[in-house]
């Protein structure tokens, strides 16, 4: 046998990939020893039958009928799942056949090939869920994704205000990364060693935000704890406390805040003892205070002992420079999470998130990735990969205000399904749709949802 067909033969019949060809009708033309014993069958059984009557749940077919590849698909075969690439093979544009390729014959295979690359991810999740459990922080500087100028400015602002004790109003609608701001912050600060704890003024039923601030004193009502609780000041004694979404706290919670921070004390609810405490507020918010000030809905005081320095949020749609990073970014994260080979994804795909207006802003290009990720059969994302609210018929790429209205109307639609599937539970919804809690509370007041 000349070399290069010694070679040739050495390359496919290995002993570790399972390799088939099939011609354009989809007929076996070649089925390798490997796949063979994998398959339990004679080669010569194989070669002229129809794919799918060799091997189970094959889409070599379909690859043919389609002419695109599929990688690193999954497939059940023998009771386990395999890892497969497909890919169709051309002579001058025109599909003659496929090739298909096991990389993996079961996940265990697979797991095992990847254990050194995720044992070092699991260690790396064990050691952020270590810094998280113990000071609340679970973003840095350099997570923060970027190249716009509007960005690069406020990573530098960041770096800035971060060691002094100054309180930052972080300014921006939902999803633009006000939290991940925060915590950036914080891990800069003189304080990056001491506790960053997060309150949800919207989230906390008004009832009960005042004890979760400023806990309570053993025997303070019925019902409360033995020994008492401490509240969120305490607990960040020394750090930083982030008050999320501020222009929903009401206003006799206002008033108190406004004295623990001018007084440097807290008085747990029921007790007598005053409690010294030292935080930095982190506050964030994404209403208008100014008019909620002129509503006397929120205290001018306080709005000025915490907007000392404040730092704006563009929305994802004013800078669009950062579409394209962040898509990739997110594109790697996920396909890392859910073990997908997924590297590429295709140029009219990214106009079309350039174009589209992103309401949810940054998370909702991440949720908007991972759907992808998931649909995707081959490598590279597709338009058809996308949820069907970005597909031309929906008018995405003309940029007019009736596309506004749409995903507004697709969005209330969701919120309201969600809602009814989990008979009105707003923490399931949230879940759901994979949404933060304090987004669906906004997206219920914005769009007036009755929950029902
Ligand atoms: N610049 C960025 N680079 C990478 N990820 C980002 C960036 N900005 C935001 N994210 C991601 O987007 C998601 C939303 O961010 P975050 O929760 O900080 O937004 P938010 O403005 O606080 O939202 P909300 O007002 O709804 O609470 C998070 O998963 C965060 O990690």
């Amino acid at each position: 046998m000349p070399y290069r067909d010694e070679m040739l033969e050495a390359i496919v019949e290995n002993p570790y990939y399972c390799i088939v060809v099939v011609d354009k009708d989809a007929k076996v033309t070649y089925l390798s020893k490997t796949y063979c014993d994998f398959l339990n069958i004679k080669r010569e059984d194989a070669l002229g039958k129809h794919v799918a009557d060799v091997i189970e749940n094959s889409r070599m077919h379909t690859v043919v009928e389609t002419g695109k590849e599929e990688i690193a698909s999954l497939q059940y075969i023998r009771g386990n799942y395999m890892i497969a690439n497909r890919i169709p093979v051309r002579i001058e544009g025109e599909v003659i056949g496929a090739v298909g390729f096991v990389l993996y014959r079961d996940t265990k295979e697979w797991m095992e090939m990847n254990a050194h690359i995720k044992e070092l991810l699991l260690q790396l999740e064990h050691y952020r869920e270590q810094l998280k459990a113990k000071h609340g922080v679970t973003y840095f500087l350099h997570d923060i994704i970027g190249r716009s100028q509007e960005v690069e400015y406020l990573k530098e602002q960041v770096k800035k205000v971060a060691p002094g004790d100054v309180s930052v109003l972080i300014r921006g609608e939902s999803g633009t990364g006000k939290e991940q701001f925060a915590h950036s912050i914080h891990h800069l600060s003189n304080r990056s060693n001491q506790p960053f704890i997060t309150v949800n003024c919207a989230s906390i039923p008004e009832h009960l935000l005042e004890s979760e601030l400023f806990g309570y004193a053993e025997g303070a009502f019925t019902g409360a704890k033995k020994g008492g609780k401490p509240g969120k000041f305490q607990l960040a004694n020394g750090g930083t406390l982030f008050l999320d979404e501020i222009g929903d706290m009401p206003i006799n919670a206002q008033v108190k805040i406004l004295r623990v921070l001018q007084e440097g004390e807290v008085q747990p609810i029921g007790g007598v003892e005053t409690l010294k405490v030292d935080v930095r507020i982190i506050a964030a918010t994404n209403q208008p205070l100014e008019e909620l000030i002129e509503e006397n809905k929120f205290r001018k005081d306080l709005f000025y002992r915490i907007n000392v320095i404040q730092m704006d949020i563009p929305a994802l749609r004013e800078r669009q420079e950062d579409i394209h990073v962040l898509a990739k970014y997110f594109l790697h994260k996920i396909s890392v999470r859910v073990g997908k080979r997924v590297i590429d994804i295709a140029e009219d795909v990214l106009n079309c998130l350039m174009e589209y207006d992103w309401p949810g802003n940054i998370r909702e290009l991440e949720n908007v990735i991972e759907f992808a990720v998931h649909m995707t059969n081959g490598n590279c994302i597709e338009m058809e990969d996308l949820p069907a609210h970005f597909h031309n018929e929906v008018g995405v790429s003309d940029k007019t205000s009736s596309l506004k209205e749409l995903v507004e109307k697709t969005e209330k639609e969701a919120i309201l399904k969600a809602l009814k599937r989990t008979n009105g539970d707003k923490k399931e919804a949230a879940k759901l749709l994979e949404l933060g809690k304090s987004s669906l509370y906004e997206k219920i007041k914005k769009y007036r949802i009755i929950v029902p």
